[in-house]
């Protein structure tokens, strides 16, 4: 049973991006339970990179949409991740028109200190 007690918020513009890197800042206990790590994307698609090693060329890579929610726990706790690039103009228009979200990606982490 995972209770999320923290959320980062993360905002990409068109060119925003993340380089690969594991995620570290929770407590001992936290990454020793391997307790998820549960990424939200709301808005553009990203392009987004995973893999066993910080080596972008050995890394598999998933398109994320709106809706998108990734879950990275257990023995995959602490695989390298990150975005190589956001695709302009491809977050579905309902969520534009209904949500005056500026155009970009969100993305909340929900995760266990
Ligand atoms: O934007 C994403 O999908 C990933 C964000 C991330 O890896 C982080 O905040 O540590
Ligand atoms: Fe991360």
């Amino acid at each position: 049973m995972m209770s999320p007690d923290i959320s980062i918020v993360n905002f990409y513009s068109e060119t925003g991006r993340l380089g690969l890197h594991q995620d570290r800042d929770e407590s001992g206990e936290s990454i020793r339970k391997g307790m998820p790590i549960v990424p939200f994307s709301i808005g553009d698609t990203a392009e987004f990179l995973y893999g066993e090693e910080r080596d972008v060329e050995k890394a598999e890579q998933v398109e994320l949409e709106s809706g998108d929610v990734l879950i990275f726990g257990g023995e995959s706790r602490m695989i390298f991740h990150g975005v190589k690039s956001i695709i302009p103009n491809s977050a579905p228009m309902s969520l534009l028109n209904d949500s005056n979200l500026r155009t970009g990606r969100l993305n909340l982490t929900l995760r266990h200190f």
